[in-house]
């Protein structure tokens, strides 16, 4: 969108249901922009005290016919959600009375339907609102579990967007030393001083920011662990899964090579999000559909947070080498040794590879309970912490990561770069943390974070 139309949409008014579809007991719909004053009084026969509730009849404008009895309230703007006029109107929740009240309101002159994300797009123009916050908001409304609405809520009043800001503010005090140093150049110790001055502030922001880029426990909250089931045909991976989902997910057959396309189930664990996956059989592939089963495997299993490596206690020994998988989560690779209601005796050796050993049965679902355990406790040691990670998006990183290379850039070049040069690399950092949180023209990221919206936010 061209900022042009950007802000000739804005003098539109805009109206949505905000509480989400379906028959309730309420609902509660939403007026932004220049006409939501007159639109509300064309409904509700006169405007209500700002920020009050009232009880009103709201009336068809045309004919008068009585809609509906509901509360409605004026927050004029700016002080407002979206930063603009806002009225709100909470009538009954069936479809039937929504879609009246719409209606009506639709017949209004300059009053149409507000696009997904819309009004949370205007409260971000209108500055109620940075990206960070705008994303954490739409994460808050889509969180599932404790971790990732707690996670949410901290990114949707200002966690990052205050730490980007932080970090643009060293930037910008570090440019001003520099350029203060370009406009003395001719009185000779200013600019070695300023220099000086500016270094430890680039050293300390350079040094958060790569903190803030390996600690990957923002995307494991947010999107949630990723827990492959891996192993040898028929060692009971699908089995596993039906165990741990405690439903038949998955096709469980004597018959090798039964598993073909990697199949998902999303569990809450503790209050974090899991998603489990079961994979074909590794070996050597009979046909082409196997054979594309396991490049599928393979690569689900090369990125998942942890692997378990379910081995047929009933077999034989668990290999002495390690299995032959690509796992680039830093090998996190447990060994599941499963069918222990079929062996006698057992064998308990751990094998070096793995860094822990689960023995089970997920036929008879002993030990099960045990692995469970041991997965949440997995998710809470990586991806909790005593302060909230920063960059939970690729977004973030990307640009926390083209930022920590300017200011690289700029102290590995300290002494042979002019001044000119310097300050540029750090004018392209402040820009890289500024598109973070959209201080920056950023039309092109807008429409990515606020396509995420539902309608009426
Ligand atoms: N006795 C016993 N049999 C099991 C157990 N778990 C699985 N099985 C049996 O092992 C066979 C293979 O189970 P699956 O779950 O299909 O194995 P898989 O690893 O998914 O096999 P593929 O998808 O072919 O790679 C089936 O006959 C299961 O009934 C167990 O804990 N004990
Ligand atoms: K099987
Ligand atoms: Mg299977």
């Amino acid at each position: 969108m061209s900022v042009q139309q950007e802000s000739a949409n804005r003098a539109e008014t805009i109206a949505a249901v905000s509480s989400g579809t379906g028959a309730s007991a309420v609902a509660v719909l939403r007026i932004s922009g220049p006409q939501a004053g007159p639109a509300l009084r064309a409904l509700a026969g006169g405007l209500p005290e700002p920020r009050r509730a009232r009880l009103a009849t709201l009336r068809h404008p045309g004919d008068g016919t009585a809609l509906d009895k509901g509360l409605v309230l004026w927050f004029p703007g700016p002080r407002s959600a979206t930063g603009e006029d806002l009225a709100e109107l909470q009538v009954h929740g069936g479809p039937a009375v929504v879609a009246a009240v719409l209606n009506a309101l639709f017949t209004q002159e300059g009053l149409r339907p507000a696009e997904r994300g819309e009004f949370s797009r205007r409260a971000f123009l209108n500055g109620r609102m940075d990206l960070t916050e705008a994303e954490g908001l739409a994460d808050l409304i889509s969180a599932e579990t404790e971790g990732q609405r707690r996670l949410a809520f901290a990114h949707a009043f200002g966690h990052l967007g205050q730490r980007v800001e932080a970090w643009r503010l060293r930037l910008i005090r570090a440019m001003a030393l520099i350029e203060a140093g370009i406009d003395f150049a001719d009185e000779d110790d200013v600019p070695a001083e300023a220099r000086a001055l500016a270094r430890p502030e680039l050293v300390a922001l350079l040094g958060e920011l790569e903190a803030a880029l390996a600690d990957r426990r923002g995307a494991m909250l947010r999107e949630g662990a990723v827990v492959a089931i891996a192993g040898l045909p028929n060692a009971g991976k699908s089995s596993l899964i039906n165990a741990l989902a405690a439903r038949e997910v998955a096709i469980v057959s004597d018959e090798p090579g039964t598993t073909r396309d990697v199949l998902e189930v999303s569990l809450d664990l503790g209050g974090h999000k899991v998603t489990l996956l079961d994979t074909a059989g590794l070996r050597e592939a009979e046909g082409k559909v196997e054979a594309e089963g396991i490049r599928r495997a393979r690569h689900r299993i090369a990125q998942a947070d942890l692997v378990l490596w379910v081995h047929d206690a009933a077999a034989g020994r668990p290999p002495f080498d390690r299995p032959d998988i690509d796992a680039a989560a830093a090998g996190a690779l447990w060994l599941v040794a499963n069918k222990i209601d079929a062996t006698a005796g057992g064998d308990d050796t751990v094998p070096g590879w793995a860094e822990r050993r689960l023995a089970l049965s997920a036929a008879t679902g002993a030990g099960v309970d045990g692995l469970v355990d041991a997965l949440a406790g997995f998710v809470g040691t990586h991806a909790a912490g005593a302060d909230h990670p920063a960059l939970i998006r690729e977004r973030h990183r990307q640009d926390a990561a083209e930022a920590a290379s300017h200011v690289r850039a700029a102290m590995s070049g300290w002494d042979a770069l002019s001044d000119e040069l310097l300050a540029e690399e750090l004018r392209l950092a402040a820009r890289a943390l500024g598109r973070m949180t959209g201080v920056i023209g950023v039309e092109d990221v807008l429409d990515v974070v606020f396509r995420e919206f539902c309608i009426g936010k």
